[in-house]
């Protein structure tokens, strides 16, 4: 189980105070008395249910576009880069600019969603939970300010044209899974700065602590579970652990994630207000960074196929035979875009 933190009506500060005093541990915790409508979050997942329900065809029509927004069918990710295919489907949504206020430059990830046709409520429901999900958002990253000791409004000003995503994951059975092999969705760390998941009740979610055991993240489905993101890791120099998570394959009963990435604007520098413990880490590891150009890495590395995965870790060889391999690698480039 991980711990608790009740935010209905209570100060920020106080709030602050368990933050800081779990997410050292584990960058896990389940938050009760979200004020998220109960109405809201049941059409969430009704919505999502007929949509993953809908044939095949239909979820493909509306596959990821160029703006990484839509579908992406079972194993077409991975988000482990070195594991298996995740045994889920998903369905990406993300911040839209007005239409009286078109984007001054193409941003990565930023243009229209890719609505499924012809089904206005889905778009609806979607839009007024990934705003209500936002606020409760703004109100975490007001109190992770404080315990880093920064103003309240410290986040604020990165959330003009946020890369912020909701993502309705569905994770299918499989009854006959070989147990090692396969996941629901591989080993990784998320890339934001926080993440506010939904879940129906069905456990599956598993954390790696900072000692390599694995706990398994059940909650109530009446939480949100609230984890750390490698740019919050980052940001608070280390103080906080973006943890390794994972989801067991199903193999009774389908699952439904409704998982919301907090994640800044393209532009927003990354950098550690708190000194890192090991001021030696602070040329490497702790250099700044910007926001997209992170997670243009990281979403990358999730989609790529094998034979570029081949060619990366050839062209990572030093040495003599630096050459030949140079010319292997050529050839799998070539017979990779052949295909
Ligand atoms: O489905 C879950 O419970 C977690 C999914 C997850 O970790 C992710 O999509 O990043
Ligand atoms: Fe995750």
């Amino acid at each position: 189980m991980i711990p608790k933190i009740d935010i209905k009506d209570r100060a920020r500060d106080r709030i602050a105070d368990e933050i800081s005093r779990h997410c050292r541990q584990v960058g896990f915790f389940a938050v009760t008395g979200h004020g998220l409508e109960q109405g809201l979050i049941n059409e969430l997942f009704a919505v999502s249910r007929d949509f993953f329900g809908s044939e095949q065809k239909e979820k493909d029509a509306v596959s990821l576009s160029e703006f990484h927004r839509g579908y992406a069918r079972v194993g077409a990710e991975k988000i482990d880069p070195y594991g298996p295919e995740d045994f889920r489907e998903t369905y990406l949504m993300g911040w839209e600019s007005p239409d009286e206020e078109p984007l001054p430059q193409r941003i990565p990830f930023l243009g229209p969603n890719n609505w499924p046709a012809g089904n206005e409520y889905f778009q609806q429901v979607l839009l007024s939970y990934y705003h209500s999900v936002m606020q409760v958002a703004q109100f975490l990253l007001e109190c992770f300010a404080l315990t880093i000791g920064q103003a309240a409004d410290f986040f604020k000003n990165n959330f003009k044209a946020p890369l912020s995503n909701l993502v309705l994951a569905h994770y299918p059975v499989l009854e006959n899974a070989p147990r090692q092999a396969m996941l629901g969705c591989g080993e990784h760390t998320d890339y934001g700065l926080i993440t506010l998941l939904l879940h129906d009740g069905n456990p599956g979610l598993q954390v790696k602590t900072r000692q390599g055991q694995w706990l398994s993240a059940d909650a109530s489905a009446d939480d949100l579970i609230v984890n750390v993101g490698d740019m919050m890791e980052f940001i608070s120099g280390g103080k906080y652990i973006s943890n390794p998570h994972r989801v067991e394959v199903m193999r009774h009963t389908p699952r439904t994630s409704i998982p919301f990435f907090v994640q800044p604007d393209y532009e927003a520098l990354i950098k550690p207000v708190l000194v890192p413990f090991d001021e030696a880490e602070n040329t490497g590891r702790w250099k700044p960074r910007l926001a997209g150009a992170y997670l243009e890495e990281r979403i990358a590395q999730s989609f790529i196929s094998d034979e570029q995965k081949l060619i990366l870790a050839l062209k990572s060889v030093a040495g003599p035979e630096k050459r030949v391999i140079k010319n292997i690698a050529e050839l799998l480039k070539c017979l990779s875009l052949s295909q």
